[in-house]
C-alpha cells in the first residue's frame, strides 16, 4: 500500500522547501518509494479529521493502513528503517547515523527554530534586534562544533545517510539569516544535500503545488 502523507495546500514560503514535508518527500526519493500526498489549508489542520492524525494540528503526517504518524523525523526514521538507502545496516554506525538525526532536531535546530519565531512573531518588538543578536550567537556555537567535526567530509558519519538529510534539511532553514555564509565547510555541504538527485525530486514536487506548474 503506497503511503499518503499531507503538506500544505499553499505554503508559506511560496515553495522554497522549508516546510517539513520536503524531508519526508526527500526520503521516499532518497529509497525509491512512491507516496500520495494529501494537501490540507490552515483552516483544514485544525479541524478534528485532521487532529486525529495530527493532535497539535500540524503537517507532515504519514498514513499506511492504520499506521498513522507525525513528527518529520519520526516518519523519516520509518522510512528509513524499512527501506535500504538511508541508514547503514551495520548496527554501530546505524545507531550514529541515528544519533545524528538526533542531534538535527534537538540540538542544531532549536536555536535555529527560535530565530524563525523571534522573526516571524517578534520582529515589531522592541527588544527584536538585541534577541536577535542573542539567537544568532547561540546558532553560531551550535554551527562552530558542527563544522568543527565535519571538516572537509562530504558527510557527517561516512556514507550519506538520514542524519545528514536531517541536518541539511534544518540548516536550510537557516538561509535567509546569512549565517550559514560564515561557514563555508557547512555551506557546501547544504549544497552537497541540495545537489542530490532525490532532493532535486522532492524540492520539485513541493514547489510545483505551490506555483501550480506540473513537476518536470
Ligand atoms: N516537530 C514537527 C513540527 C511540524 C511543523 O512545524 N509543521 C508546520 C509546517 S512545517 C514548518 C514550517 C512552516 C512554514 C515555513 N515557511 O517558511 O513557510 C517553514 C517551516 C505546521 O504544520 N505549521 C502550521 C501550524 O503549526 O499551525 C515536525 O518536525 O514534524
Amino acid at each position: 500500500m503506497t503511503p499518503t502523507i499531507t503538506a500544505f495546500e499553499r505554503s508559506p514560503d511560496g515553495g522554497q522547501g522549508l516546510a517539513r514535508d520536503t524531508r519526508v518527500r526527500w526520503a521516499f526519493e532518497e529509497v525509491g518509494q512512491p507516496y500520495n500526498v494529501r494537501l490540507v489549508s490552515f483552516a483544514a489542520m485544525k479541524e478534528p479529521a485532521h487532529k486525529a492524525v495530527h493532535p497539535f494540528g500540524q503537517i507532515p503526517t504519514y498514513e499506511e493502513g492504520d499506521l498513522v504518524l507525525f513528527e518529520s523525523g519520526a516518519i523519516v526514521f520509518h522510512i528509513a528503517e524499512r527501506h535500504e538507502g538511508l541508514l547503514p545496516t551495520e548496527a554501530n554506525a546505524r545507531a550514529r547515523a541515528i544519533t545524528w538525526m538526533f542531534a538535527a532536531l534537538n540540538t542544531v535546530e532549536p536555536p535555529i527554530l527560535d530565530r524563525a519565531t523571534t522573526w516571524i512573531s517578534e520582529r515589531k518588538e522592541p527588544w527584536c534586534e538585541q534577541r536577535l543578536r542573542l539567537v544568532d550567537d547561540r546558532i553560531r556555537s551550535r554551527l562552530d562544533d558542527l563544522s568543527a567535526r565535519l571538516g572537509n567530509a562530504d558527510w557527517l558519519d561516512g556514507e550519506f545517510s538520514a542524519g545528514d538529510l536531517m541536518m541539511v534539511s534544518v540548516l536550510i532553514r537557516l538561509r535567509s539569516s546569512r549565517i550559514l555564509d560564515e561557514y563555508p565547510n557547512l555551506s557546501a555541504y547544504v549544497a552537497r544535500g541540495e545537489g542530490r538527485p532525490a532532493y532535486k525530486r522532492a524540492f520539485a514536487a513541493q514547489l510545483a503545488i505551490n506555483t501550480g506548474a506540473p513537476p518536470a
